[in-house]
C-alpha cells in the first residue's frame, strides 16, 4: 500500500511504541489520528508533531475497551480527513499480571473490538477501500516469559488472531491485510511499570533483569520501521515480524525476522 496520502488510526499513539509508529507514518506522508485514553499526553504529542506535520495529526480521546468510543474515532476521522481510514494500528497495551482481567481486556479484547470496527469501515463490501490492520504484539507473542504469563498469553493470542484473519478469503476479497509486529524490549515506560507475576522464582527474575540490562533497548522508531514494511509490502499478510536486538545486543539494533508457525513433527 502506498502510505503517502493515506489515513491512519493508531491506538495508544500518545507515547512509547505507538508514538514511534505515528511518527513513522507521518514521515511517509500519512494523515494520522491518535486514539488514546490519555488526553493530556495525546494533546502534548499532537502539539509537538504538528510543528512539522500541521493538521495531518490530531487526537481523539478513546478507551479501546469501549465500543462506542472506538466507533466515535472512526466517525471523527471521516469528518476531519474527509476519508475513511486506510490503516488501523492496534497498539494500546499494558503489562499487568495483578489486574489480569484488565490486561486481557486491553491487550486482546480491545484489539478484537477495534478490528471489528476497522473491518466494517475499510472493507470494500461496506463501501470502503480495503486497507491494512496492524497489531503491536510482542516477541512474547512467540516465545514464553515466566514473569508475565497473562501478558504473554494475550500476545500469543493476538498472533493467532492475526493468522486466522489473514487466512480468511472473505477478508482478502475485502482488500484487507493483517500483520503483527513483535518487538523485544523497547525503551518505553511499559517495561518499568509492568506489574509482573509474584509467583516467579528468583532464576526467572534474574534472567529477565539480565536480559533487559544486557541489551541496548530498541527505540520506538525501530518498531516504526518494521510497521512501514508490513504496510507497504502488499505480499505480506498474516505475518509476525520480530524486531530483536541482534547478535550482541549492543549497537546492532534492530534486527528484523519473520516468526514462522511451529513446523517440527515427532513420531509417536
Ligand atoms: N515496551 C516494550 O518493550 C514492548 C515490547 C513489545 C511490545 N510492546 C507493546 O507495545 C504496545 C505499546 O506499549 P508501550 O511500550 O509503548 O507502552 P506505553 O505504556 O509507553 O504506551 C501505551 C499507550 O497505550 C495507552 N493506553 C493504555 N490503555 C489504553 C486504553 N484502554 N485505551 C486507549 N489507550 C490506552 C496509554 O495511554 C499509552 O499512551 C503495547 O501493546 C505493548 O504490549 C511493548
Ligand atoms: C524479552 C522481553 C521482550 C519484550 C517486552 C515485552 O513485550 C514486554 C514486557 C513487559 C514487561 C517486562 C518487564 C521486565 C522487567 C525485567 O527486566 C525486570 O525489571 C523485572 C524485575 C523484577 C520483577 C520482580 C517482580 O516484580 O516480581
Amino acid at each position: 500500500m502506498k502510505i503517502d496520502g493515506s489515513v491512519a488510526i493508531v491506538t495508544g499513539g500518545a507515547q512509547g511504541v505507538g508514538r514511534g509508529i505515528v511518527e513513522a507514518l507521518l514521515g511517509k506522508g500519512a494523515k494520522v489520528c491518535i486514539a488514546d485514553i490519555n488526553k493530556a499526553t495525546s494533546e502534548l504529542t499532537v502539539k509537538e508533531l504538528a510543528e512539522t506535520y500541521g493538521d495531518k495529526i490530531f487526537c481523539k480521546e478513546c478507551d479501546v475497551t469501549k465500543d462506542a468510543e472506538i466507533r466515535a474515532v472512526f466517525g471523527v476521522v471521516q469528518d476531519k480527513f474527509g476519508s475513511r481510514a486506510d490503516i488501523m494500528v492496534n497498539n494500546a497495551g499494558i503489562c499487568d499480571e495483578f489486574d489480569f482481567a484488565r490486561c486481557v481486556a486491553i491487550n486482546l479484547e480491545a484489539q478484537i473490538r477495534c478490528t471489528h470496527a476497522a473491518v466494517e469501515s475499510m472493507g470494500v463490501n461496506n463501501g470502503g477501500k480495503g486497507g491494512v490492520i496492524l497489531f503491536t504484539a510482542s516477541i512474547l507473542g512467540v516465545i514464553p516469559f515466566q514473569g508475565a504469563p497473562v501478558y504473554c498469553a494475550t500476545k500469543h493470542a493476538v498472533v493467532g488472531y492475526v493468522r486466522c484473519l489473514a487466512s480468511c478469503p472473505s477478508y482478502s476479497q475485502c482488500g484487507l491485510r493483517f500483520n503483527c509486529i513483535c518487538p523485544s524490549y523497547v525503551d518505553t515506560p511499559l517495561i518499568s511499570v509492568a506489574e509482573l507475576s509474584k509467583n516467579i522464582d528468583a532464576e526467572c527474575i534474574d534472567a529477565a533483569i539480565e536480559k533487559r540490562n544486557s541489551v541496548d533497548l530498541l527505540r520506538p522508531s525501530d518498531v516504526g520501521v518494521g510497521c512501514i514494511k508490513l504496510i507497504e509490502d502488499d505480499t505480506l499478510n498474516g505475518k509476525a515480524l520480530v524486531v530483536n536486538h541482534g547478535d550482541t545486543g549492543r549497537g546492532d539494533v534492530a534486527v528484523y525476522s519473520f516468526a514462522e508457525p511451529p513446523t517440527d513433527t515427532i513420531k509417536l
